[in-house]
């Protein structure tokens, strides 16, 4: 069995639900299918939440009606007959019902916050199964609710899936395809929660290596993982195939085509990920396995809004245990580390979250002298097959970056990875140049030399 997941831009219209219904259908194999909300749903959904979390429920009630509206137009262009259209409109009546029960609430809390947004996975996986349903297609509907679960840590609980997932299988024999929602699942408080922003991907590749799938696919709007982001850099190519640890890098370093953590479980497992295209189904895209090809450096990408901190041992040489103490104040308010460089007597790090940074602050300067930290960073990474005997990489990279101011730079922790530390104005700039140097130039040069 495979698993296939639509991104909310494959079923953000609905030409593109009918186009999914026969990729789905064609090869006549047993599928599960996780679909994402309509693209641009979790966001109005999360802002009509921001609304009643403020009591401004009018503006609430205003944002409802408008994302209603947008549901009503779909849902006409989706079905084709009478009784479809019903189906559809009792769908979305039902779903908006709760939507707007949540108006009233004068206490609105977390729970209700999730609660909403979850309603954007609910209404895309209703109104296409209805929608195969009115084509002759027999599917079934698996709740996400009844098996995704995570835990106090916000972890999947992968043992959950495996087994309520296999139950629920094993009384379906009779079905070829499964419809399920991307993105939600249930606390352990028995709640609505989700795997945060993105997390569709993962919950495919949960899904995947919960029933050891033969493939995860994760179909979306481009053919595959680019060599560098094709939102910023013109001449971007697609990359035909990737390590499950370089995958892993591009997602967690900025690459969006892919959720951060969706290679955890398919690797463990070793289920192979495929990225494809559902505009252009017949692309190679990318294949995220153990095999790699032999280029050196393979792609870059970019994560933003970082801040960097600076910090001295005030004890100065020797002083061991003073990079312990310094990740225990990072441990304490669960706060990762993205990126770290050292020195005798320094330590310099990056953090995403800085939710916690006054009280990380405060800790630090206890033991530490620090520097004033540095907003809008950027981490550039750039991945290959950087092999501790190759060399000239680091030189290509550099180069590229000659005119770029550079914050902090870290090689050699893995075989596949230099990451860069810049401010974020210069990101553009940056991904620019390396494109350029690493593989344009590269390639035109390769070309030069062997023409025969
Ligand atoms: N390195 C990259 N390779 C491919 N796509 C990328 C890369 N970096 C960023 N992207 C962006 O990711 C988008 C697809 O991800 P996303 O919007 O989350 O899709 P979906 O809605 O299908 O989940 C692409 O349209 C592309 O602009
Ligand atoms: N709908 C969720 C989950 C998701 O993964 O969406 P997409 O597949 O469109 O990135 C979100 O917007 O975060």
């Amino acid at each position: 069995m495979q698993v296939w997941k639509f991104g909310g831009t494959s079923v953000g219209k609905p030409e593109r639900m009918h186009s999914i219904k026969n990729l789905i259908t064609e090869d006549g194999n047993r599928k599960i299918v996780v679909l994402s909300a309509l693209s641009g749903t979790t966001n109005a959904l999360i802002s009509i939440g921001e609304s009643l979390k403020a009591n401004n429920d009018a503006e609430a009630t205003q944002k409802i009606n408008e994302l209603y509206a947008h549901y009503e137009s779909f849902i006409k262009e989706l079905y084709s007959t009478e009784a479809g259209y019903a189906e559809g409109k009792a769908i979305i009546e039902k779903e908006f019902s709760f939507i707007r029960s949540l108006v009233n609430i004068k206490l609105f809390s977390v729970k209700q916050e999730k609660e909403i947004v979850a309603e954007g996975e609910l209404l895309s996986t209703q109104m296409f199964e209805a929608y195969l349903r009115e084509e002759g297609v027999s599917a079934a509907l698996l709740p996400a609710l009844d098996f995704m679960l995570i835990d106090a840590d916000n972890e999947p609980v992968l043992k959950f899936t495996e087994e309520k997932l296999g139950s629920i299988l094993g009384q379906l024999t009779d079905k070829q395809i499964f419809i399920t929602q991307g993105f939600i699942c249930r606390n352990p408080r028995g709640e609505v929660d989700n795997l945060k922003r993105g997390g569709s991907d993962y919950t495919a590749s949960l899904i995947g290596g919960a029933i050891v799938a033969e493939e995860v696919q994760i179909w979306t709007d481009i053919d595959g993982m680019h060599n560098n982001d094709p939102r910023i850099v013109k001449k971007t190519f697609p990359i035909r195939e990737l390590t499950f640890e370089e995958a892993a890098e591009l997602a967690y370093f900025g690459a969006k085509i892919l959720h951060p953590s969706t290679i955890t479980p398919a690797k463990m497992k070793g289920v192979p990920v495929r990225l494809k295209n559902t505009m252009e189904p017949a692309a190679y895209g990318t294949l995220i396995a153990d095999k790699t090809s032999d280029r050196e450096i393979k792609a870059i990408a970019a994560k933003d809004n970082l801040t960097a901190i600076y910090i001295h041992s005030t004890r100065m040489l020797n002083a061991y245990g003073f990079l312990r103490r310094v990740f225990e104040v990072f441990e304490k308010y669960k706060t990762p580390v993205d990126m770290i460089t050292t020195s005798e007597v320094s330590v310099s790090v990056t953090i995403d979250n800085d939710e916690h940074l006054e009280e990380i602050m405060a800790e630090l300067r206890q033991f530490a002298d620090l520097e004033e930290c540095d907003k809008d960073q950027t981490i550039v990474c750039i991945v290959g097959n950087f092999s501790a005997d190759k060399e000239g990489i680091a030189l290509k990279v550099l180069e590229a970056m000659k005119n770029i101011p550079i914050r902090m730079i870290c090689y050699g922790a893995s075989e596949h990875n230099i990451t860069l530390l810049i401010h974020g104005k210069n990101k553009a700039a940056a991904l620019n140049a390396l494109n350029e140097r690493c593989f344009l130039y590269e390639d035109a040069m390769k070309d030069i030399f062997s023409a025969p």
